[in-house]
């Protein structure tokens, strides 16, 4: 998210919800070219799935990956820091283009919804299994219920 927003708290909490909304698998390629990477050669035709999800639950760069941990996007001051393992829409030259669309569509769904509600889960909130199910090789989020409470 760029340096306009000033709202780092809530900037940090998208970025972990992206983080391990766990949906976290790029459009499928095929390899243009015989391609060494990592000591294996992928031959020309091979198709490849990037998985973000590997990146998004690396433990040198998330120091806690199966939390839900907003301070993984903020610094000592409790201001933003960028991560650069944070890849939900893929990176280069077919990253997502509707990046900062959804950007902006989350911070603005967000806030407007907090802004006149506060949310209830029906259980304490550490009865919520927050743990990943697995979908063929992809991994989704479990549904639950709540309240929403007008302010
Ligand atoms: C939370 C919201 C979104 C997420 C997490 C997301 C994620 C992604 C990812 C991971 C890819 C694959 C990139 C790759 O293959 O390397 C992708 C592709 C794409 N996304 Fe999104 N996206 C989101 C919202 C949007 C929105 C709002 C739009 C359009 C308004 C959009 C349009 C596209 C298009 C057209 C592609 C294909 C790009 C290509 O193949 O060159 N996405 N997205």
């Amino acid at each position: 998210m760029d340096d306009r927003l000033k709202m780092p708290y809530t900037d940090a909490v998208i970025h972990e919800i992206l983080r391990r909304k766990r949906a976290g698998m790029g459009i499928s390629r095929c390899v243009t070219r015989d391609t060494e990477f990592r000591g294996y050669l992928l031959p020309k035709g091979t198709i490849v799935y990037p998985l973000l999800d590997s990146v998004h639950n690396d433990p040198s760069y998330f120091s806690q990956p199966d939390a839900f941990y907003p301070q993984h996007f903020l610094d000592e001051q409790g201001q933003f820091k960028k991560n650069e393992a944070f890849m939900p829409f893929s990176c280069g030259k077919r990253v997502c283009p509707g990046e900062t669309l959804a950007h902006q569509e989350f911070f603005l769904y967000f806030t407007s919804i907090l802004q006149s509600f506060s949310l209830r889960p029906l259980v304490p909130p550490r009865d919520i299994d927050i743990t990943p199910r697995f979908v063929n090789i992809m991994s989704v989020c479990r549904p639950y219920e709540f309240c929403f409470l007008p302010r």
